[in-house]
């Protein structure tokens, strides 16, 4: 029986005698963000439900001593409304259908995926919201990938996170910081692309007073703020070779000199890179040094793109809103079926930050607390081949949501619902407009990105994942 300190009520009540079983049902539910108190049989579990409250109780059938129906038995007469969710055997179906006519909710067959699990858990109680920073999954190969982080994450060896932009990299880089023994120490983030060259070396290494003109003072650098903790190196691939070489340096020897300085300070930093390059073609390139590739992929791990694992589009549309309308101060506010049935039709080229883009959108224009699918305006309306010019092209995403939202309000009132194939001929025709003036102005540029960015109004970020897919998609850019 477990001695952890429990909530007052536990969401569910495992009962499982199979020990690997009953650890690998745990952790699924508590990566879905439920409590779950385990116990090994029947008897216990009464135990259990004498002194504490759950809300769902999971039971395998076939257990030594009092079996799952003694216990459904003992449930229905001494705590009835508490559901019952049984576990059988394939080959056992006969126990099942007594359960059910017993009184189980529901029952599952052994063998079952964790995405059945969370599914049959989902229909009788809700889903809590976490926003404890853990990263929001729903879908088996997001909870997996979840599992192999936490045993990474306790091994202390370097990660490289590989993924589309805007997957969560960053949220799953600090995962594996909180699941470490590291957890109470600092985790420093730095992004690699968003600092220029001559400033990263001092950003990361520190400097001494006048080690070049404007150092006043002397200043700790990333790796010595991240000692004992954990330091982030997002977007590792962005970083000049010159100081490639120098960061293999500080990692190999374990310590680093401040710009300008003689003293050495050793360092005691786990480190964990990101990309949303391909590491191996950067190598093969030239552009990322291959012994620094072998030092910092230790433990690759990859975060798909949004579309690659659809479960985790719901569960996390319904946090990014509770998320954003706390931040509004706006009350509970509920996805509607339609809503989240219509964001299941979108691919996502920008995955969870465009999610969160979306459900912004949403929160601006439902006129009710439940979201519904006139409410969400996907990126497919407002593509910048869409945008009219007369809109300022730094005009903040909410404002120029509201500017389009406007006008296809008016558009959807009188034709009603967007027909789904002439939405997707528009996202084509879109896309294709799109192409052809990022194309146009990199010709007009001569190839300058930073300049195509500025005169388009879009991040260099979003102009490099543009490019990519226009990449992707067979042109010469
Ligand atoms: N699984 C998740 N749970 C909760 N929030 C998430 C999750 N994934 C992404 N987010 C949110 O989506 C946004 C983008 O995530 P993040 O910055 O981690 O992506 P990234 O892959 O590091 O992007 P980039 O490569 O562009 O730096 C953030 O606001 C983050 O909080």
């Amino acid at each position: 029986m477990t001695h952890e300190v429990q909530p007052d009520v536990v969401d569910i009540l495992l009962v499982e005698d199979d020990a690997g079983l009953q650890q690998a049902l745990q952790d699924t539910l508590l990566l879905a963000g439920f409590s779950c108190a385990p116990v090994d049989n029947a008897e216990d579990a009464i135990i259990w439900l004498q002194h504490h409250a759950a809300k769902l109780v999971i039971t395998d059938v076939q257990m030594a001593g009092m079996d799952g129906l003694g216990l459904l038995d003992w449930i229905n007469r001494r705590i009835p409304g508490l559901p019952v969710l049984v576990m059988t055997a394939y080959a056992q179906v006969s126990g099942a259908v007594a359960a059910i006519r017993a009184g189980a909710v529901d029952y599952l067959a052994k063998p079952f995926t964790p995405d059945t699990l969370l599914s049959v858990v989902s229909r009788h109680i809700t889903q809590p919201v976490l926003d404890d920073g853990n990263p929001v999954v729903g879908d088996a190969s997001s909870i997996q990938l979840l599992q192999l982080a936490t045993r990474v994450a306790e091994s202390g060896a370097s990660v490289m996170i590989s993924g589309p932009s805007g997957t969560g990299k960053e949220v799953l880089a600090r995962f594996i910081h909180q699941k470490s023994d590291r957890a109470n120490a600092a985790f420093v983030a730095i992004n690699c692309a968003a600092i220029p060259d001559n400033m990263l070396e001092a950003t990361l290494f520190g400097y001494e007073k006048g080690a070049f003109t404007g150092a006043v003072q002397g200043n700790p650098g990333k790796f010595e703020q991240a000692n004992g903790g954990t330091i982030l190196l997002d977007e590792i691939t962005e970083m000049d070779l010159n100081l490639q070489a120098k960061l293999l340096r500080v990692l190999q020897e374990r310590e680093v000199e401040r710009l300008g300085g003689r003293k050495t300070i050793a360092l005691d930093v786990r480190v964990l890179a990101t990309s949303n390059r391909d590491l191996r073609q950067a190598v093969a390139d030239g552009r990322f040094r291959e012994d620094l590739f072998y030092r910092l992929n230790v433990f690759p791990l990859h975060w798909p793109a949004l579309a690659e694992r659809p479960d985790d589009i719901v569960p996390l549309a319904e946090f990014l809103l509770q998320r954003y309308a706390k931040e509004l101060g706006r009350g509970q506010l509920q996805l509607g079926e339609s809503a989240k049935a219509r964001l299941l039709t979108w691919q996502w080229p920008g995955n969870v930050r465009e999610l969160g883009n979306v459900i912004q959108r949403a929160l601006i224009l439902a006129q009710s607390t439940v979201i519904e699918a006139q409410d969400i305006l996907l990126d497919e309306l407002l593509a910048p081949a869409a945008v009219p010019l007369s809109v300022n092209p730094s005009m903040p995403v909410a404002e120029l949501a509201i500017a389009e939202a406007a006008s296809c309000y008016a558009a959807n009132e009188s034709a009603g619902e967007v027909n789904k194939a002439t939405a997707t001929d528009l996202s084509q025709e879109l896309a294709s407009q799109e192409q052809q003036i990022i194309w146009q102005t990199l010709q007009e540029h001569g190839g300058s990105r930073q300049q195509v960015a500025e005169q388009l109004g879009i991040s260099p970020r979003t102009l490099r994942y543009k490019l990519a897919r226009m990449r992707e998609a067979g042109m010469e850019v």
